[in-house]
């Protein structure tokens, strides 16, 4: 009889890290199993403990651990593979069950938990092969003064939580997080998630709403009808040809197929409107946005056109979203996706609009302020500062799309600092009238104006498609104004979904033209973004710009990247207790319940003499980083490139540091610009900016010094004239250094000269 045999996740990332040689030997065990699970060769044999696991053999000292998933129609057995492991941690105690509040199968690794827990416990394991070594436990109860870790915490508790059965005594018996993190090691993911929740302080209610509640599930006293429901709720991976080469790809794959059950839900739900999802870095935010257009491909009629539009702010990791849908959809889907960053989305709309727009170069805000600055000399105005009309303009004029000077006057100037009267206000005018003007003679324009127009042109075409409708609907004979230079009459919006990633900076005119790029439908626009990384100014409340995200925001809470030693690091540098930041909305966000599962090295701190000795000590820091990459685990030798890279406050730094390790260290970098790292050096180096939504395995910030981060220069213009503005721009730089501290994955290293910068708290 043939088999059909699928993967348990855990099986897959079990696979991931075995040596090559056993791979090949699992690939070969799978076609032997699924021609005939009854080959002697496979040993086949039922588990003392729960008669419903087998173990088989795949070579001398591997095993895989299967359970029997019931029959199809054709009479095919279906099998699932629960682990794969050395014959010595295979123990006749282990079990399959259906976790009651998920109702997913769960399988339980007792061989990772600790002795001296099983032991506190009076848990035994018998080793399923004699000859093998792992540890009898004799079953006893010793006393032990040391208090639990989960202290005033009962069995019923975690029962009610979800905590697997089998786990409940022994998270009961661990006294410190060095045996927690062996316990969890071979959990569930629900079990892991309480536990660790538990163990970071946050109350039963807490875990209750954050975790449990996230994933519930009804089910029924019926095992066999709640094993099969399981099973369909239970994410596997058939193994076929495909799922081969996706196990050479090893970890990289894992986001592909296993959402986390509170990723899967918001990838999945049903919106009546936009929708946004928050949560601290890492936490998977790209992931879901990534999955959502995957979701909503997926549920498209046929047809050729790009009606989804997946959007960013930089170009670079419009890039990066760009080569992981492609990894993740079928070519077919992804011709239904458009994949722009935002700037070049609105670039493309005046380039339709030609004729208006026809000419103009795009500059950056450094540019205008020039011209601004000769404007103010030309007139010998020196009532205004240059820095502070340009942002008037910049985020209430071009913000709110301000056209008048009566409309100027009642502008809401929100978050602006220093209010201003009415003669100000028209003298403000009449100079950004002048300096607008000279930017049009000199044939530039800013990106936020061409944002700005390119959200009015926007906006013309949604008007047209609505009052052709209305025309329509009343029997009147098409409009025939046209929607853009091509002449042609829309009859729909350009997209029937919009997915942001990066939400936190994008300006009130990109907004804007999103909105009317989409009509109001359900699941129109749906918004990731973290507004404790925004490290520009554009701070908008999404519902001055039609876009109503009441009842539709989520959280996600644990992190995926980076460890729980470098988040409390991070967290220090945003310091949310005293810092309040906005949920794009009128309200703040928080990063409560913001928590890792992973554990590694605390940062370095490193105090230098002076930049020189930063460099030096830098310099040494990186080689040995080095030669661990390349060592790599298994005695594989490893590619150290683009894992490592180092990050700095501005462009100077950059080329100091870059020349430095280039003639000094002999160590290659490449440089992060906004179109990615130029050239396959080892290292990448880039500013702070750079490093939005990246990570990296090793990373080393240097120069965090005081009067550096922040700037004081900066900070200390605002603090007397201008408290809003100082507090700001403090804001900025604390999320600069959060954006770039959260990009490690496993080591941090921040280093400095001088006094440390005061975000360090060192
Ligand atoms: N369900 C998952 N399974 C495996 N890996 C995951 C999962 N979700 C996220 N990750 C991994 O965690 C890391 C962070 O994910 P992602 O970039 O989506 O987070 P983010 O919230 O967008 O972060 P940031 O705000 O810092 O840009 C990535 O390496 C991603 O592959």
């Amino acid at each position: 009889m043939t088999a059909r045999l699928s993967l348990y996740q855990k099986a897959e990332q079990e696979l991931y890290k075995l040596d090559r040689s056993v791979k090949a030997k699992f690939y070969d065990f799978c076609h032997l199993f699924r021609d005939n699970p009854d080959h002697p060769g496979l040993d086949l044999k039922p588990l003392m403990g729960d008669r419903r696991v087998f173990r088989a053999k795949i070579d001398q000292s591997y095993r895989a651990l299967l359970a029997k998933t019931g029959i199809d129609d054709r009479g095919q057995e279906n099998w699932l593979v629960i682990a794969v492991r050395h014959r010595k941690h295979v123990y006749e105690e282990l079990s399959v069950a259906v976790n009651r509040i998920t109702g997913e199968i769960e399988f339980v690794d007792l061989s990772v938990v600790g002795a001296s827990v099983l032991q506190r416990a009076g848990v035994t394991l018998t080793p399923a092969e004699p000859e093998s070594e792992t540890p009898r436990i004799t079953p006893s109860r010793p006393s032990t003064s040391v208090a639990p870790l989960l202290t005033g915490i009962t069995a019923q508790d975690l029962r009610g939580l979800g905590v697997t059965e089998q786990l409940i005594d022994l998270a009961l018996a661990v006294t410190d997080s060095g045996e927690l993190d062996q316990l969890v090691s071979g959990a569930p993911l629900l079990s892991k998630d309480i536990l660790y929740g538990l163990a970071a302080g946050m109350s039963m209610g807490e875990v209750r709403r954050e975790i449990t509640s996230q994933v519930e599930v009804e089910l029924g006293d019926d095992y066999a009808e709640n094993l099969s429901a399981a099973l369909a709720r239970t994410t596997v991976t058939t193994f076929d040809e495909d799922l081969k080469a996706a196990i050479e790809e090893g970890d990289f794959r894992a986001w592909k197929i296993f959402l986390h059950p509170s990723q899967a839900k918001l990838v999945r739900r049903h919106y009546n409107g936009p929708a946004r999802v928050s949560g601290g870095p890492g936490t998977g935010k790209t992931i879901v946005a990534l999955h959502r257009v995957k979701h909503l491909a997926e549920q498209l009629s046929p047809g050729s056109d790009k009606p989804i539009l997946l959007t960013t702010f930089t170009k670079n990791l419009t890039t990066d979203l760009r080569a992981r849908l492609a990894s993740l959809l079928e070519p077919e889907l992804l011709a239904r996706v458009e994949i722009t960053h935002i700037d070049q989305l609105a670039a493309r709309v005046l380039s339709e609009n030609v004729g208006v727009g026809v000419g103009r170069q795009r500059v950056f805000d450094t540019v205008a302020l020039g011209v601004l600055r000769q404007v103010l000399a030309e007139v010998d105005d020196q009532r205004w500062d240059a820095e502070f009309l340009l942002e008037e303009w910049d985020q209430v004029v071009l913000g709110q799309s301000l056209n008048t000077r009566k409309a100027y006057f009642d502008a809401r100037r929100a978050g602006r600092g220093r209010s201003l009267t009415r003669p100000e206000r028209n003298q403000i005018w009449k100079l950004l009238e002048q300096f607008t003007v000279r930017l049009d003679k000199e044939g530039i324009e800013t990106w936020g104006q061409a944002a700005e127009r390119a959200a009015r042109f926007a906006m013309e075409r949604a008007a047209k498609i609505e009052a052709r409708r209305d025309n329509e609907a009343v029997g009147g004979a098409e409009a025939a104004q046209p929607d853009d230079s091509s002449g042609r009459c829309y009859r729909s919006h350009r997209y029937r979904h919009v997915v942001v990633d990066e939400a936190q900076d994008l300006r009130a005119a990109h907004w804007t033209m999103l909105r009317a790029m989409v009509p109001k439908s359900p699941n129109d626009l749906f918004i990731a973004g973290d507004t404790h990384q925004r490290i520009y100014d554009h701070q908008v409340t999404l519902g001055t710009v039609g876009i109503n995200i009441r009842g539709r925001s989520s959280r996600l809470t644990l992190s995926y990247r980076t460890t729980r030693e470098i988040l409390a690091r991070a967290i220090g540098v945003v310091d949310p207790q005293k810092v309040s930041y906005d949920n794009l909305d009128d309200g703040a966000d928080t990063l409560e319940g913001y928590r890792s599962v992973l554990h590694g090295p605390a940062p370095e701190l490193v105090a230098c003499s002076s930049w020189e000795d930063e460099l030096t000590q830098l310099a040494a820091a990186l080689t040995s980083w080095r030669t661990e990459i390349s060592t790599g685990d298994n005695g594989i030798r490893r590619d150290p490139r683009g894992n490592v890279a180092v990050c700095v406050a501005d462009r100077d730094m950059v080329g100091q540091v870059m020349r430095y390790l280039a003639t000094q260290a002999e160590i290659s970098c490449a440089e992060l610009t906004k179109d990615g790292p130029k050239g396959d050096g080892e290292v990448h180096v880039g500013t702070m900016h750079r490093f939005k939504g990246l990570e990296y395995q090793k990373l080393a910030i240097v120069g965090v010094c005081d009067g550096v981060i922040p700037r004081t220069a900066v900070i200390e213009r605002y603090r007397k004239e201008d408290q809003q503005r100082s507090a700001r721009e403090e804001r900025k730089a604390r999320s600069l250094l959060f954006v770039a501290a959260t990009r490690a994955r496993d080591t941090l290293r921040i280093s400095w000269h001088g006094t440390p910068s005061p975000y360090l708290s060192v």
